[in-house]
């Protein structure tokens, strides 16, 4: 298998271009994780308080015997826990859950909250600079942003200090919010993308399998390989190791300019994800 690149961060630190996701939707596998870690190379990880499986990822990367300092970690704060105090409490139970010293990269989940009293903007600042402490001391080696548009980013580089490492947005076939991508480029925030599948949808497309077909890869390979080399950091969930190893297998072939401007005409308006409430849940 070809190794793994990275991306450079704006704080010198290299992130691995494709990391393995786990959110909650399908539930979580040790056995997947551990296969990942051990038999795909996969050193970089996409997590969330919200996900619920902080813990079970911890036995898992003990487990695999890979150690802290040869992998990615990411997590998220959920939005029932914005707000200074409340961000920095969350922040060290996760690491407590995770069984790490610190967290790779930690992520605001949404720009969206309800704190009665308070502007949006206000909390988001307030929870930022909670963020910003957090990456001075060391708890978290890099922080970021995640479903942020650009009057959020652009509200945020008014009320704070530290540019946002990196903004993970949904980003596959049917979604590619490209004046974000260019914003975040210009800016210096490095561009992640979630979803890189669509959940799946992406694969039966007639024209992902059209082009599957054509480079003897599956349909898998064709949307991942199609996040990256558009530059776009990406990590693809599966509970299924063969799923996995196949999901990592991208670095040996280029789909040719005409190829990704094809699929690039695929973009329609919707959305998969949004913000599931209530923002309060554990
Ligand atoms: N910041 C945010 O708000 C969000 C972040 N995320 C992050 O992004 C990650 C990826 O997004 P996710 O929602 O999981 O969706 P993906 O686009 O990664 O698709 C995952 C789905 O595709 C299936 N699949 C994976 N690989 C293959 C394959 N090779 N062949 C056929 N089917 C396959 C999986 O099923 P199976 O498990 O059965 O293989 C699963 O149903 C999440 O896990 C999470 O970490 C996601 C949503 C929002
Ligand atoms: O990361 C996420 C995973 O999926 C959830 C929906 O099911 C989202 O709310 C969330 O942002």
């Amino acid at each position: 298998m070809q190794p793994c690149p990275a991306v450079p961060l704006s704080n010198g630190l290299r992130v691995p271009v494709l990391g393995l996701g786990t959110s909650h939707d399908g539930g979580y596998s040790h056995e997947a994780v551990v296969y990942a870690l051990q038999e795909c190379g996969i050193r970089h990880i996409d997590t969330a308080k919200r996900y619920g499986c902080e813990e079970a990822l911890a036995r898992s990367i003990s487990e695999s015997k890979v150690p802290h300092e040869d992998l990615w970690i990411t997590t998220k704060l959920w939005p029932g826990d914005y707000g200074y105090q409340s961000t920095k409490q969350a922040c060290r139970a996760s690491a407590a859950r995770l069984g790490v010293e610190y967290v790779d990269l930690y992520l605001i989940h949404w720009p969206d909250c309800t704190v009665p009293g308070r502007s949006n903007r206000e909390v988001r600042a307030d929870t930022w600079r909670a963020l910003e402490e957090m990456y001075d001391e060391g708890l978290c080696r890099s922080i970021g942003v995640s479903n942020f548009l650009i009057s959020h980013l652009e509200e945020l580089k008014e009320d704070c200090g530290v540019v946002p490492h990196v903004n993970q947005v949904e980003f596959h076939p049917f979604q590619q919010p490209w004046e974000l991508v260019e914003y975040c480029r210009r800016e210096g925030i490095a561009f992640e993308g979630y979803c890189p599948l669509a959940k799946g949808q992406a694969l039966n497309h007639p024209l992902i399998l059209e082009l599957a077909k054509k480079y003897n890869r599956s349909a898998s390979q064709i949307c991942i390989r199609w996040s990256i080399q558009n530059g776009v950091i990406t990590i693809p969930k599966s509970t299924k190791p063969h799923r996995i190893l196949e999901n990592c297998k991208v670095f040996g072939f280029m789909l040719s300019e005409e190829d990704m401007a094809s699929i690039e005409r695929l973009h329609t308006d919707r959305k998969l994800i949004h913000l599931t409430y209530p923002l309060w849940n554990g």
